[in-house]
C-alpha cells in the first residue's frame, strides 16, 4: 500500500510499513508524523484481546519542526543589544519534548535444525534466554522514552536576554530498538534520549502562554520543573497472527503489516511557556537616577555596575552579595544578603515614566529597601517623598517595608551643612510600625482622600487662589500627609559612596534591620498559624455531631 501527502514542506510517498521512499526536503521529521497520519489503524492485537487506540494517536498533526526552526531562527528582536532592559526579564518561548522511538515488528525465529537425521524438529518452546516478567512471559524490547524538557533555576544565568536569541527548544527522540526483525534474546530496548535541561535565572516564574496558568516559582538555586514530558518508546510486536500458540503465549502479536503502527513511539507534547524573571535579592536600592545606587553597591560589595554622572545609566538591576567580602574587608560582616541596584525611580514612574515601572516589580521579593538619596540635590526631604509616594502608588505593600534611608555625597560641602537637619526629619517621618495597624501605609480610600482635598480647595478657595495653583499645593499636601502615615525609617544613615565613608555603620544597619525582619516575618507567620488553627477547631465545633 503506498499513500501520497503533502505537507507544508513538500510533498511524499509513504509505504504501508511507513517508510518514506520520497521526502524531498527534512524527511526524518516529517516521515514520523505522516506515517500516523496516513495510517490511523483501527484494529491491533495483544494476544486475542483487541487494543483501543488513543486519540493522540490518530489525530496527530502533519507537522514539520525544522519548517517551525527556521521560522524562529531569527536572532531575537532586532534591539535586543541596544535595549536589553526592555527583554531581559520576560520572554515566551516554545518547548518541544522527544518523541518515543519505536519498537519494532519481529519475525518468530526459525525453528532449530536437527542434523542428526536431517529433520526438522519444532521447539516447543521459544529459544533462547530473553527477558521474561515475573509471571514467566517474554519481555519483548520498548522505543526509548524521548527527552524531557526541564526548566532549571541555575545561578550563572543572570538574565533571560539568551532565551530571546534562541526561543524554540526541541528535545531529542529516543532510539529506535535496533532490530533486525527476527525476535532474539540479544534485542535491547531503543536508548533513551537525554533530558533537555534549560537553565533559567533564579527567580524565574513560568507560565502557560495559553490561559496563564501558574506552573512553578523557581526562586532557589537547584529548583527545577519539567514542562514537556517525553513522549514514551513504542512497543515490539510479533508478527504471528496465525500461530495459536503465540497468539496465546500473551506477546503482542499483530495480524497485518499495517497494525504495525502500534510499534511507534508516542509523540512528545509542545507547550508555549511565559517567563518572568523577578530578581531575587534581601535587600532593594532605590533611588532617583544619580542618587548614587550603583556607587553605593560597588562599595559594599564585589559587583562592578556601571557608574556615570547621567541619569539612567542602570538599565537593568544589578546584583551584588554582601556575604564574602574579602575586598571590602568589612568587619566579618556576614549577613548572606544580596543587594540589588534597580535604574532610577521619577515622579510618576508608576504611570510608567521613565524606566521605573519597569524595574519596580523586581522590588516584590526583596526583605528591606534601601532608599538612596542625594543629599547634596535642592531638596532631599522631597526626593525622599516622592520615592515613598511612587512606591506606595505601585504596591502600598512596598511602603509597609521596613526601610533605610542613606543620604548619600557627604564628601559635597552642601550636603555635610544640611545632614543633621535632614537626618532628623526624614528620621520622623511616617509612623512607628508598632503603633501602625494592619491598614497603615495602605492607600486611602478615594473617599477620605477625595474629603480631604475638597477640604483644602474650599479654605483656599476662599482666599482666592487659583484653581490650578489650590490643586498643586493640595496634591503636595496629600502627598505629604499620606508619607506621615507610612512606615517610619529603620534609620537614617550619612554616606559617601565615592570615598567610603560611612559604610561600616550601614552595613551595621542593614543587619539590625534584616534581622528585625526576620523576627517580625516570623512572628507573622506563627500568627497566621494560630489564626488558622483556631478556625479549623472553630469549623469543627460548628459540624454537626454525626460529622465528629
Ligand atoms: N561626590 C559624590 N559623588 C557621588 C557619590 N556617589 C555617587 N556619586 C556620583 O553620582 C553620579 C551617579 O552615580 P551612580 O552610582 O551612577 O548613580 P545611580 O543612582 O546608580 O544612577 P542611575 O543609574 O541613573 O539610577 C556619578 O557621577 C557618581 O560618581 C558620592 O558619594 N559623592
Amino acid at each position: 500500500m503506498q499513500a501520497m501527502a503533502s505537507t507544508s514542506c513538500g510533498s511524499a510517498v509513504v509505504s504501508a510499513r511507513g517508510c518514506v521512499s520520497k521526502l524531498p526536503f527534512h524527511s526524518k521529521h516529517c516521515a514520523h508524523h505522516l506515517a500516523f497520519t496516513i495510517f490511523p489503524k483501527q484494529r491491533f492485537w495483544q494476544g486475542d484481546q483487541r487494543l483501543a487506540v488513543t486519540s493522540t494517536t490518530r489525530t496527530n498533526p502533519i507537522n514539520c519542526s525544522l519548517l517551525k526552526e527556521n521560522a524562529n531562527a531569527s536572532e531575537g528582536p532586532k534591539n535586543l543589544d541596544t535595549e536589553p532592559h526592555k527583554y531581559f526579564d520576560q520572554v515566551v518561548i516554545t518547548v518541544r519534548s522527544g518523541d518515543g522511538g519505536n519498537g519494532a515488528t519481529l519475525k518468530f525465529p526459525k525453528p532449530k535444525v536437527d542434523d542428526g537425521d536431517k529433520k526438522f524438529k519444532k521447539e516447543k518452546k521459544i529459544p533462547g534466554t530473553y527477558k521474561r516478567g515475573p509471571d514467566g512471559s517474554l519481555i519483548l524490547p520498548l522505543g526509548g522514552h524521548g527527552g524531557d524538557v526541564i526548566l532549571v533555576a541555575d545561578e550563572s544565568a543572570d538574565t533571560l536576554l539568551p532565551l530571546h536569541r534562541k526561543k524554540r527548544h526541541n528535545a531529542k527522540r529516543g532510539s529506535n530498538v535496533s532490530a533486525m526483525g527476527t525476535l532474539s534474546p540479544s534485542l535491547r530496548d531503543g536508548l533513551d534520549a537525554p533530558v533537555l535541561r534549560i537553565p533559567v535565572p533564579v527567580g524565574t516564574v513560568v507560565k502557560r502562554k495559553r490561559g496563564g496558568k501558574f506552573l512553578a516559582d523557581l526562586a532557589k538555586p537547584g529548583d527545577e520543573i519539567m514542562v514537556a514530558r517525553g513522549g514514551r518508546g513504542g512497543i515490539s510486536v510479533v508478527e504471528a497472527a496465525n500461530n495459536k500458540r503465540l497468539r496465546d503465549s500473551g506477546l503482542p502479536t499483530i495480524q497485518d503489516p499495517d497494525d504495525k503502527v502500534l510499534t511507534l513511539g508516542a509523540p512528545g507534547e509542545e507547550i508555549a511557556l511565559e517567563l518572568t524573571l523577578r530578581v531575587v535579592a534581601d535587600i532593594g536600592l532605590v533611588g532617583l537616577p544619580n542618587a548614587g545606587k550603583s556607587s553605593l553597591l560597588a562599595a559594599v560589595t564585589v559587583a562592578k555596575p556601571e557608574i556615570a554622572a547621567y541619569p539612567f545609566t542602570t538599565l537593568m538591576p544589578n546584583l551584588g552579595c554582601l556575604e564574602g567580602d574579602p575586598l571590602k574587608n568589612d568587619g566579618g560582616f556576614s549577613s548572606g544578603a544580596t543587594m540589588a541596584d534597580l535604574p532610577g525611580l521619577i515622579k510618576d514612574a508608576h504611570l510608567g515614566k521613565g524606566l521605573g515601572r519597569m524595574f519596580l516589580r523586581h522590588l516584590r521579593r526583596t526583605r528591606v529597601l534601601v532608599h538612596v538619596v542625594d543629599a547634596s540635590s535642592p531638596d532631599p526631604v522631597e526626593d525622599y517623598t516622592v520615592l515613598r509616594e511612587e512606591l506606595h502608588l505601585y504596591n502600598p505593600e512596598y511602603v509597609r517595608r521596613p526601610h533605610i534611608v542613606v543620604l548619600n555625597k557627604l564628601d559635597l560641602p552642601e550636603a555635610r551643612e544640611k545632614f543633621e537637619s535632614l537626618r532628623e526629619v526624614i528620621q520622623n517621618m511616617g509612623v512607628d510600625p508598632e503603633v501602625a495597624d494592619e491598614e497603615t501605609g495602605n492607600a486611602d480610600s478615594n473617599g477620605s482622600r477625595l474629603a480631604r482635598l475638597d477640604d483644602v480647595e474650599r479654605d483656599s478657595s476662599s482666599q482666592g487662589v487659583s484653581k490650578a495653583d489650590q490643586r498643586k499645593s493640595n496634591l503636595k499636601e496629600e502627598t505629604a500627609r499620606k508619607v506621615q502615615d507610612f512606615r517610619r525609617p529603620e534609620a537614617v544613615v550619612g554616606i559617601s559612596a565615592r570615598v567610603g565613608e560611612g559604610m561600616k555603620e550601614l552595613l551595621e544597619v542593614i543587619r539590625d534591620t534584616l534581622q528585625k525582619e526576620q523576627k517580625e516575618a516570623q512572628k507573622l507567620k506563627r500568627e497566621k498559624l494560630r489564626a488558622r488553627r483556631l478556625q479549623s477547631s472553630t469549623n469543627l465545633m460548628k459540624a454537626p455531631q454525626w460529622q465528629l
